[in-house]
């Protein structure tokens, strides 16, 4: 069963129980570009009660400094680099230490400059991703294509996340790398949100555009590095004792309740669902207490809102 936010005491016993806050970003903090109401003024007042704060998202198109950036012409201030979590670099991280792809291979992109970003920020060469040359006016789709016909020999993995300027030949070259040498490239995603929550609609999601591929080539792929994957929650631990010692004292808010929800259960944080992406209050209220948020609200500025 769980519990609505709705009044002032709430709030207030909320500021008791926790210490640290972890905020997902799309559907949360902001729609696209457009933040949401009050989100700016209960940021600052979990500040003023001295409170931890970290973002996790897993919209990959942006790089951590790219998120910084949006942040601050939001105006949301004095966010630091250590503080955002995003699923490029939740990837790239996976690419280097777990799959440990020595950097004279070549990683291959479906996907947005956050992906690219993150993987040369740590050496490694990308392919694709936002190539102009696979983006050309009128482009008229021509199976001769070189990222077609020249596979380049040194790519050693397939990466895939949300991709905005999306067109066959990208995806039919994903294809091929996923296919060359009897399947064998590894392939990693960043994250399964189906849809992608924009003002007042759905939009595609890096699931969709991920199942795509994973469906023509017949393949799952071998690690998908996003929310509600624990990796993230992880790296957060690692560098806040305090919440590794007492998750029971960290807040995950979020909009979706098969990423946010379930990142922060499996991680031993309370749960808070806002309604202002995903999810529908009616589905909400009907979840059975195992898979139910700790807490719902219709917006994050709420918090400020009731205190007013
Ligand atoms: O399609 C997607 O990739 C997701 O909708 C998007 O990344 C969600 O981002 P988040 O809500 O985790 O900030
Ligand atoms: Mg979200």
């Amino acid at each position: 069963m769980t519990t609505k936010i709705a009044a002032a005491h709430q709030v207030h016993q909320i500021l008791a129980d926790y210490d640290y806050f972890l905020f997902d970003c799309d559907g949360v903090i902001w729609l696209g570009d457009h933040i949401l109401p009050h989100v700016v003024e209960t940021l600052a007042l979990l500040k003023k009660h001295n409170k931890t704060v970290f973002f996790v998202t897993n919209n990959s198109s942006k790089a951590r400094d790219d998120y910084l950036e949006k942040f601050q012409k939001l105006g949301i201030p004095d966010v630091d680099k250590t503080e955002v979590f995003g699923s490029s670099y939740a990837l790239a991280v996976y690419v280097e230490k777990i799959l440990k792809l020595p950097k004279d291979k070549k990683v291959w992109v479906l996907g947005e400059a956050g992906i690219e970003k993150e993987l040369r920020a740590l050496g490694y060469t990308t392919l694709g991703g936002t190539d102009p040359a696979l983006v050309a006016d009128g482009l008229k789709f021509d199976a001769s294509h070189p990222a077609l016909t020249q596979l380049d020999p040194d790519v050693g993995a397939v990466v895939a996340g949300l991709s905005l300027n999306i067109n066959y030949l990208k995806l039919s070259a994903t294809l091929q790398y996923l296919l060359k040498d009897n399947k064998t490239i590894p392939f990693i995603a960043t994250n399964i949100d189906l849809t992608f929550p924009s003002k007042g609609m759905l939009l595609i999601g890096a699931g969709s555009i991920i199942e795509t591929v994973s469906f023509a080539s017949g393949r799952q792929p071998d690690a998908i590095c996003g929310k509600p994957n624990l990796s993230m929650m992880n790296s957060i631990k690692a560098d806040c004792p305090g919440l590794k010692e007492n998750p029971k004292r960290g807040l995950m808010v979020g909009d979706r309740l098969n990423t946010d929800m379930k990142f922060g259960r499996d991680g031993g944080l309370d749960t808070l669902l806002v309604l202002t992406g995903i999810e529908k209050e009616e589905v909400v209220k009907a979840l059975p207490s195992e898979t139910a948020p700790t807490y719902y609200a219709d917006k994050l500025g709420d918090f400020f809102e009731l205190l007013q």
